[in-house]
């Protein structure tokens, strides 16, 4: 099926997507789905009929609807960890049994979800003012990034986020935290990982210094129940969740607790609805109508296929800022792999470089290039509706006419008639030839769009699962294990290595020139 592709795109080559509407009036409508009152519509691309049947073609013969099966059954799909891939269960909240070695994990992930109500309750009502929450990567981008969307909702206490290492981000956030009011939510699905542990004690010797001492100021979430018993967190503050939430995947569950604290409990659950919903969408509908199917085979179309090597996210919803962040560790950690699963090199090109930022920013930066750039970067626009600003709906009109127009200026482009007309009046000649040809636009460059009603928490639960699928069905096709991330380990190596080399503690003998030059640059500077 890939070469079969690689000729339908070649038979494709140069054909532009404008004509494929002007050939087929409901072109709009047959590449498009609508599910829960979301729309993706991916006619903006060359895919067509023929293209979509083989798209399809090569997920069915990849097994896709038997692999995801095998995932929310409780399979061990993480194959080089031995776990399998259940962050499903955190959004199951009817509870039907899912079963993980012969045992029906649901009893635990629902009595947990009740605590974490329980607390978060209680801290919205108890004058705790600030919540710190300390974790990086998958312990810190999913409730960071639900927390910015969902800011309409936010009526807990105000929600802080400390990630990185620098002592910059958590020196900054302690200035804004009343040390009385301030609770610490230390969040490490391994309970070892040395940034979220540093700036813990770094956060308990400060409220230690401050003389509020740390009595009911830390709660914990971990897989590592041992490791956070050893900070002397009692029990009722400590919450577990099993191996097989990857850490990408977790904000469904404890990890979620600041967001949960942020919104409050009902809307959590709105949120985790919004998830299951997605999900049901996912494993009951025919592969050619299942959206997180085909948001990935669009993705495989363009960077296997056109071997277009990056994908820009561009949400027009200022709330979605951190999504992009969010989405680079969910598909680049997931899908950036050089061997499939039975570790041979693997036959085609990993998962593409994810970057993007909210629109209307991005386009007085980065959209040069996309126009008029060499290479193609398909572009995945999203927007609501309506906003939640009812004073200030012509902002919004503004953004939405802006997401519309940049998706229909990239497929139709500018030809050199046009640029020509367009600076006619101010030069001629050679001179016009050479100043129209800087205002051609190529376009024919690709995009999709998803809009929905208006970002609440059930909409960001279906965004979130949505791009969750989409990762898992192009690893499936790709045939990576999505769930491990070996490609982080080499570099924190290193890292424990070079630490007495930057202290001076022991010398830098070994290490290569340019890694010396650098530390003598700092113990001479530093
Ligand atoms: O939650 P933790 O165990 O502290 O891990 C935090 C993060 O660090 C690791 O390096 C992984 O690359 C991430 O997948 C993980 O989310």
């Amino acid at each position: 099926m890939w070469d079969e592709l690689k000729s339908l795109a070649a038979e494709r080559d140069g054909r532009r997507i404008d004509a494929l509407f002007a050939e087929d009036p409901g072109r709009a409508q047959a590449f498009s789905i609508a599910s829960d009152g979301m729309l993706f519509d991916f006619s903006k691309t060359q895919i067509d009929a023929e293209v979509s049947a083989a798209l399809v073609a090569l997920a069915e013969g990849a097994e896709v609807a038997a692999r995801r099966d095998a995932m929310f059954a409780g399979q061990k799909i993480n194959e080089t960890e031995g776990r399998a891939v259940l962050h499903t269960a955190l959004r199951n909240l009817d509870g039907a049994p899912v079963l993980v070695d012969g045992e029906d994990v649901m009893p635990e992930v629902l009595e947990t979800l009740t605590r974490m109500e329980a607390l978060a309750t209680e801290i919205r009502s108890s004058g705790i003012t600030d919540v710190v929450n300390i974790g990086i990567g998958g312990s810190d981008l999913g409730p960071k990034m639900g927390a910015i969307a969902l800011a309409p909702f936010h009526d807990g206490p105000r929600c802080h986020f400390v990630s990185n290492v620098d002592g910059a981000d958590i020196a900054d956030t302690l200035k804004r935290c009343p040390p009385e009011s301030t609770l610490f939510i230390i969040a490490s699905k391994t309970f070892t990982t040395i940034e979220t542990m540093t700036n813990a004690k770094t956060a308990w010797d400060w409220l230690e210094a401050q003389g509020v001492g740390t009595d009911g100021k830390f709660v914990a979430l971990s897989s590592n129940l041992e490791k956070a018993a050893e900070w002397g967190i009692p029990e009722s503050r400590v919450f577990g969740f099993e191996d097989w939430v990857g850490g990408r995947y977790s904000m469904w569950g404890p990890i979620g607790l600041s967001l949960m604290i942020a919104i409050g409990p009902e809307d959590f659950r709105t949120f985790l609805r919004g998830g299951q919903a997605m999900d049901r969408h996912f494993r009951e509908t025919p592969l050619a109508q299942n959206m997180p199917v085909m948001l990935a085979l669009v993705g495989i179309w363009h960077n296997q296929i056109l071997g277009h090597a990056t994908r820009a996210v561009l949400p027009y919803d200022n709330r979605l800022a951190r999504l992009p962040a969010y989405l680079q560790q969910l598909e680049m950690e997931s899908n950036g792999k050089s061997v499939s699963i039975d570790g041979a090199d693997l036959a085609r090109n990993s998962g593409p470089v994810v970057w993007g930022e909210p629109g209307t920013n991005g386009q007085h930066a980065f959209y040069q290039l996309i126009h008029q750039g060499t290479r193609v970067v398909p572009c995945e626009f999203m927007v609501a509706a309506k906003g939640h600003e009812p004073d200030l709906a012509h902002h919004h009109a503004l953004l939405i006419a802006n997401c519309l127009a940049q998706s229909e200026a990239l497929m139709r482009g500018r030809s050199l008639d046009e640029a020509r007309d367009k600076v006619a009046g101010a030069f001629e000649g050679e001179e016009l030839e050479r100043q129209a040809r800087h205002r051609v636009f190529p376009g024919n460059r690709p995009s999709t769009t998803l809009i929905y009603p208006q970002l609440d928490p059930e909409t960001l639960g279906r965004i979130v699962a949505l791009y969750e699928h989409r990762v898992f069905v192009e690893g499936v096709i790709l045939d990576i294990n999505s769930f491990d991330q070996w490609g982080v380990e080499l570099g924190k190596e290193l890292a424990t290595a070079l630490g007495p080399m930057v202290t001076g503690d022991e010398p830098a003998d070994g290490k290569d020139g340019s890694t010396r030059q650098l530390l003598d640059f700092v113990h001479r500077n530093g």
